[in-house]
């Protein structure tokens, strides 16, 4: 029927292709090295959140990345300091592309990669998978915030260490998504410090589901998982409040088991346990790793976001004005201090290894 007036796409402005994940993949294809890494680090962790490898995860990186080439000087700094600390730590770097906004801001380099608000999600979404293979080449281990639901098809391969973001625990989309991922997932808790979504969510993504999405080619699917059994739970405060001390981990636990899904858990130093002030986060670490060394046989892994320089920039109009290594969302700790805090984090874990 022809009417004279329209019933749908009347808040569309338009659209443009993307290409699909096998043509993405075609430009950047997976390279032997970097499938090793994946390979590994993903049965590492699986030990990890098992309890087989008594190493604690730790996933540390910048907020997001914008530079490409900032991003490849912190991972060969990070993959140095890990030949000193293996023994007792398993680095994996935060590579953020998408990033979840409260309200409105910059979503992330596959979103925009140049920060001027010209989108070219095509550009961001190959960059991203370059440097992720880049990374991986190297022989460190990637983490990153599943946030679009279309990314994995894009970068599953790459990614040892998943996400699901406080703002998107509770969505059934994410749920879903996540039964469906290849690598291990923690879901963090919600902005209002409950842990009801978060634990609903690792029941659910527990489950096999049937759901939409694209596949390789690109063609909308009905999707069938499996279920992944490596989700997970991650406390990063919340509702005003920090929930990595010793009692609301404990409660953290029990409500874990009660709910029937009983794992090992993630603290992750930075947002609602700092106060989102990036200089606390090394203080968290150390009562975290006190926990770990008193027996808490929940904690197997932490978070710190952490950057070449401190503190976070505004994105400025001119992009010539950006400063190197320093962060577009929230504020990180330095260089300096986190290989501080990692390196203290290493001989305090040997220590009670060797000494008990
Ligand atoms: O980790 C990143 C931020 O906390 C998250 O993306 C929310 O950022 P916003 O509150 O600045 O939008
Ligand atoms: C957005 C993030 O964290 P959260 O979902 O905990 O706010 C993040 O780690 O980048």
């Amino acid at each position: 029927m022809q009417a004279g007036f329209s019933l749908e796409d009347i808040n569309i402005e338009g659209f443009s292709p993307m290409p699909s994940p096998a043509e993405i993949k075609r430009l950047a294809p997976l390279t032997e090295a970097a499938a090793e890494t994946v390979n590994r680090s993903r049965t590492d962790i699986k030990k990890i959140l098992d309890n087989i490898d008594d190493r604690l995860l730790v996933i540390t990186g910048p907020c997001s990345i914008h530079d490409p080439k900032a991003a490849l000087e912190y991972a060969e700094r990070l993959l140095k300091l890990s030949e000193h600390v293996s023994e007792t730590i398993l680095p994996v770097m935060r590579v953020y592309f998408e990033k979840p906004r409260t309200v409105t801001g910059w979503k992330g380099f596959i979103n925009d990669p140049h920060m001027d608000n010209s989108f070219q999600m095509a550009e961001g979404m190959l960059r991203a998978r370059e440097l992720m293979i880049k990374i991986n080449e190297m022989g460190l281990p990637v983490a990153t915030e599943a946030l679009d639901p279309f990314g994995p098809q894009y970068l599953g391969e790459l990614v040892s260490w998943y996400a699901i973001g406080a703002r998107t625990t509770e969505s059934q989309t994410h749920r879903e998504m996540a039964s469906g991922l290849s690598a291990p997932v923690g879901f963090k808790n919600g902005t209002d410090g409950q842990l009801d979504s978060s634990i609903n969510a690792v029941k659910a993504s527990r489950q096999g589901h049937f759901f939409l999405g694209i596949y390789e080619d690109g063609r909308s699917s009905i999707v069938r998982t499996k279920g992944n059994r490596y989700s997970h739970l991650v406390l990063r405060g919340g509702g005003g409040r920090p929930n990595f001390d010793t009692v609301s981990v404990m409660l953290a636990e029990e409500a874990l088991k009660k709910a029937g899904v009983a794992s090992r858990l993630i603290i992750d130093c930075s947002h609602a346990n700092s106060m989102k002030n990036p200089d606390l986060q090394p203080f968290v670490l150390r009562d975290v790793i006190t926990q770990v060394i008193n027996g808490s046989r929940a904690i197997c892994g932490v978070m710190l976001e952490s950057n070449l320089f401190a503190g976070n920039q505004k994105i400025p109009d001119d992009l010539s004005q950006l400063k190197y290594g320093v962060s577009v969302t929230d504020a990180c700790i330095d260089w300096e201090a986190t290989e501080h805090a990692l390196r203290t984090t290493h001989r305090r874990l040997l220590d009670k290894k060797l000494n008990g």
